[in-house]
């Protein structure tokens, strides 16, 4: 797993670290590495001699990492502009140090550049980009490469233009093919519109120490799901690894349950118990599943997941309570959620002793938390956790996991072919399996969004490519083959 830190909790750590070094060596460091990116970006497009690089330069740091990036550059024949945004205020070192080697600074935007290295604003950015800075960017598109086209830009640090702690963007921003950070992530580069700003991410190593303090988020990665996913043993059987029962689906929404159900085939469960209206279409589609009409007489289950499909009405309501009621952990999605923004059922929520994983997408947060996420998805997701005590999973493009303590997860694997009806139930029901098999509920989570992107991925590849048109019974359908990857 990775960690995004916050702006001043990154300055803190590089303040304490500054006095044990000789001067200047952070951004040296900083420089090094991301002149190393920018050359082989130039490379793989016909090399770095001769080249024409600009340098948007800022009246902070992040303009003086660019300077000397691109003296570095230029000393291996590159043709280097400066475009002092804040010429009375530009790293003066930096600056010195790229002239030395035959860079130019200049106030106007030139018509050609190959690459544009983005030194306008890192993490000491406040608000959206103002004045000089926000007319430069707007110019931007107007440049173009030597031999046409777009030319490539790398970010310094962040995109300028968004919010470094929390991804929000209001006005005008640099997008950028290469983002190189510095010391390790910023929230920026992994939620929130920021995201889809930053391109490929490169973090360069300054010998940032481990932070004490909390990250902002941490980002899961492939390791850790491995190693959290129950493994099966010869002394494994359908009951020890668990069982998942769904009080999913209704008359009128019968596809919700089977594809809860089917998230919950793909889950390591050994059996799968279906409570509801339609047992006889949930059968009839998979044979294995354990039916029963009601909550209550679904016999014993290690993890409830309700509310895909289950409208809204007063059985649906009885059901929902049955669930609540059940000391195993428990998924509350969809009408679920309706349910509990109504009555009196919250506080059945604070009430409940075993874990419980809400499933909000952002009009169902609305309806929990009184407002839509906001611009700070990370700060809303954490509020309404610990508002209701509760592991929350605000689903989006970057499904975010909050827990009541604190803790944030940012998954990276998400993909806009899952945006197609029923795939939030294929998760609810992979959910319900993974803490039925014992994950703890921020885990669970966790994986379960984890996996569920990557089939979303893998079921877009096998029809040809991301913009195919992806069905959540494709999702379901590739989940198996992802989870057969998960073995040790
Ligand atoms: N610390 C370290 O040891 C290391 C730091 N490193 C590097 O330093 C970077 C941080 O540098 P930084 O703190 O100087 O801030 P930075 O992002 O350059 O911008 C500040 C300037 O921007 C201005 N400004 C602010 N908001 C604005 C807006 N909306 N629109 C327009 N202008 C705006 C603001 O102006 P003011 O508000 O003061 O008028 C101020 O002058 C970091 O990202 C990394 O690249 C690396 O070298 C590794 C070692
Ligand atoms: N643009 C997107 N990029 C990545 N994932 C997305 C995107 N849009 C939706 N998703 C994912 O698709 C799923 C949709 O869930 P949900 O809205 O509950 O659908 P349904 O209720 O129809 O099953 C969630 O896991 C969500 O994170």
């Amino acid at each position: 797993m990775r960690a995004a830190w916050r702006a001043a909790d990154i300055r803190a750590a590089e303040e304490a670290l500054i006095p044990t070094l000789p001067p200047g060596t952070l951004m040296q460091r900083a420089a090094a590495g991301l002149a190393r990116r920018c050359a082989s970006v130039l490379a793989a497009r016909g090399g770095v001699y001769g080249a024409r690089v600009l340098l948007l330069v800022g009246a902070g740091n992040n303009g003086g990492d660019a300077l000397y990036a691109g003296a570095r550059l230029a000393s291996r024949g590159a043709a280097v502009t400066a475009l002092l945004v804040a010429p009375d205020r530009a790293h003066a070192e930096g600056l010195a140090a790229l002239r030395a080697v035959g860079g130019r600074a200049v106030t106007e935007l030139p018509a050609v550049a190959d690459m544009i290295v983005d030194g306008i604003l890192g993490s000491g950015a406040r608000g959206p980009l103002r004045g000089a800075a926000a007319d430069v960017v707007e110019n931007l598109p107007g440049v173009r490469a030597s031999a046409g086209g777009r030319p490539v830009v790398v970010a310094v640090d962040v995109p300028s233009g968004v919010d470094v702690n929390t991804g929000q963007v209001e006005g005008p921003v640099v997008p950028a093919d290469v983002t190189v950070t510095f010391g390790c992530l910023k929230p920026a580069l992994v939620v929130g519109a920021a995201v889809t700003y930053a391109g490929h991410v490169d973090v360069v190593d300054i010998g940032l120490p481990w932070l004490a303090v909390r990250p902002a988020a941490w980002v899961p990665e492939l390791s850790d799901v491995r190693r959290w996913w129950p493994t099966l043993t010869p002394a494994s059987d359908k009951y020890n690894r668990g069982v998942v029962g769904l009080a999913t689906g209704s008359s009128a929404f019968p596809g919700a349950a089977l594809m809860s159900v089917a998230g919950a085939l793909g889950g390591p469960t050994g059996m799968v118990r279906y409570a509801g209206q339609v047992a006889d279409e949930v059968v009839r589609a998979h044979p294995s599943v354990v039916p029963a009409g009601r909550v209550a007489d679904a016999g014993r289950v290690q993890a409830w997941v309700c509310g895909c499909g289950l409208g809204t009405d007063r059985r649906a309501g009885e059901e929902l309570r049955a669930v609540l009621g059940a000391p195993v952990p428990a998924v509350i999605d969809a009408d679920a959620l309706t349910l509990l923004s109504h009555g009196d059922l919250s506080s059945w929520l604070r009430q409940r002793e075993a874990p419980t994983v809400v499933t909000p997408h952002d009009r169902e947060f609305a309806r929990l938390a009184g407002d839509q996420p906001g611009p700070d998805r990370l700060a809303a997701a954490t509020e309404l956790a610990a508002q209701l005590g509760v592991v929350v999973l605000l689903k989006g493009d970057r499904t975010i996991v909050a827990t009541p303590e604190g803790t944030v997860w940012v998954n990276p694997t998400g993909t806009p072919a899952l945006a197609t009806a029923g795939t939030g139930d294929v998760l609810a029901g992979l959910l319900g399996s993974l803490l039925a098999a014992g994950l703890p509920a921020d885990r669970a989570a966790v994986a379960a969004a984890f996996t569920h992107g990557l089939a979303g991925r893998a079921a877009a590849d096998r029809l040809g490519g991301e913009h195919a048109p992806v069905t959540a019974p494709d999702v379901a359908a590739a989940l198996r083959e992802v989870v057969a990857t998960l073995a040790p």
